[in-house]
């Protein structure tokens, strides 16, 4: 409904992992909410500095709106350069995580995968170092369960608040505002950065326990890296029997398994161009996290594993860094054999 929060609350019926929220906190936090533009309905306003740890793909369009949005944003990332155009409209730099942590009230970071985040917020001059009570600390990278608990662990022995809240969407919906945010673990935290979250996103997804906003990405990811494959497996038979692969595009898009992630890439990959959104490499690595959580509950998940294994001959081909859209070379590679 325009202009109101909108709330949905799990059936007492729903899995486990929704009733433990409600045994967790009593105060009746909403599973999910969604949220409108009605200033109204969003979070109390974050008072305080913030930190930001990556400035890729995806975190320097994060932090961009947050130092758009009026806040006192401090900002780190490995190779420095990539700062320059943040700091260059108001972005503060600190030379280490430690520091930006030590000088910012919460600190986000968006960090390439589990071995990164976790050194990152624990490493040698990690985010740690700086943490302490009443500060906060939101690891939005798309990392494993056992990655983002061991990093919440960290953050609390330092007495300060840890918030995993990895997004759903790409380079254009961070750019817009427009991510989906999965979250779990501190609720005040989760809480007290809402408004920064209705900055960065369109919506949110509290989840419960530590670990349930990774599962939750890594299905979300698994279904987009066979969605993709099977794309492009599309694609290519198509374009062999004589098809236009443009009109697939069009028949695709007008029926009932139309996606934005079809119409928006497949005419690219029809000219076989991958401009980089979402890197390839990281959707493998997705997919590779996804088979751990599958088999850790001995779910069989096939199409999956059959697609990561495709996503690997891709980064085998020196696709990596390219758009995750760029697995169709590994399908042209095969036939090809
Ligand atoms: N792109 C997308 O569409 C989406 C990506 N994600 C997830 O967001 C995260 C970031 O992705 P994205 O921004 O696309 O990727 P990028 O590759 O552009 O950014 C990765 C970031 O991690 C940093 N990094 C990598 N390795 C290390 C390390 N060893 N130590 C410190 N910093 C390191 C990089 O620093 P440096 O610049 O120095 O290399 C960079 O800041 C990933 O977990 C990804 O899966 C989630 C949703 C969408
Ligand atoms: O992790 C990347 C997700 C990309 C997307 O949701 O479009």
């Amino acid at each position: 409904m325009a202009g109101t929060t909108i709330c949905h609350r799990a059936p007492l019926s729903l899995s486990l992992l929704r009733r433990r929220s409600y045994v967790r906190h009593p105060s009746l936090l909403p599973v999910y909410s969604q949220l409108s533009t009605d200033t109204a309905s969003k979070g109390k306003e974050f008072e305080g500095r913030v930190g930001f740890l990556g400035i890729g793909i995806m975190g320097c369009p994060m932090a961009l709106n947050l130092i758009k949005a009026g806040y006192d944003v401090t900002i780190w990332n490995r190779t420095k350069s990539k700062c320059d155009n943040l700091i260059n409209l108001g972005a503060k730099y600190e030379p280490t995580p430690a520091q930006v942590a030590s000088s910012c009230d919460v600190t986000f970071a968006m960090i390439a995968d589990p071995a990164s985040a976790a050194a990152v917020a624990t490493g040698e001059n990690g985010a740690i170092q700086g943490l302490g009570s009443g500060k906060g600390y939101v690891d939005v990278s798309t990392v494993d369960g056992a990655t983002s608990k061991l990093i919440c662990e960290s953050v609390q022995k330092t007495r300060a608040s840890f918030l995993e809240a990895p997004v759903s969407g790409s380079k254009k919906p961070a750019e817009d505002g427009q991510l989906i945010f999965l979250t779990a673990g501190d609720v005040a935290l989760y809480e007290r950065v809402a408004s920064l979250l209705d900055i960065m996103g369109k919506s949110r997804f509290y989840l419960g326990d530590v670990g349930n906003g990774a599962a939750m990405k890594l299905v979300v990811n698994m279904i987009m890296g066979s969605m993709m494959a099977s794309f492009s497996e599309g694609l290519l038979l198509a374009e062999k029997v004589g098809l236009d692969p443009n009109v697939l595009v069009e028949v695709v898009s007008q029926g009932a398994i139309s996606a934005p992630m079809y119409s928006l890439k497949g005419p690219a990959m029809v000219k076989a161009t991958y401009p980089t959104a979402f890197p390839l490499k990281h959707q493998q690595k997705d997919l590779r996290l996804a088979l751990g959580l599958a088999e850790s509950v001995s779910q069989p998940i096939p199409i999956a594993a059959a697609a990561n294994e495709l996503y690997k001959v891709a980064k085998s081909q020196g696709l990596s860094d390219q758009d995750f859209s760029a697995v169709i070379e590994a399908l042209k590679a095969k036939l090809q054999n």
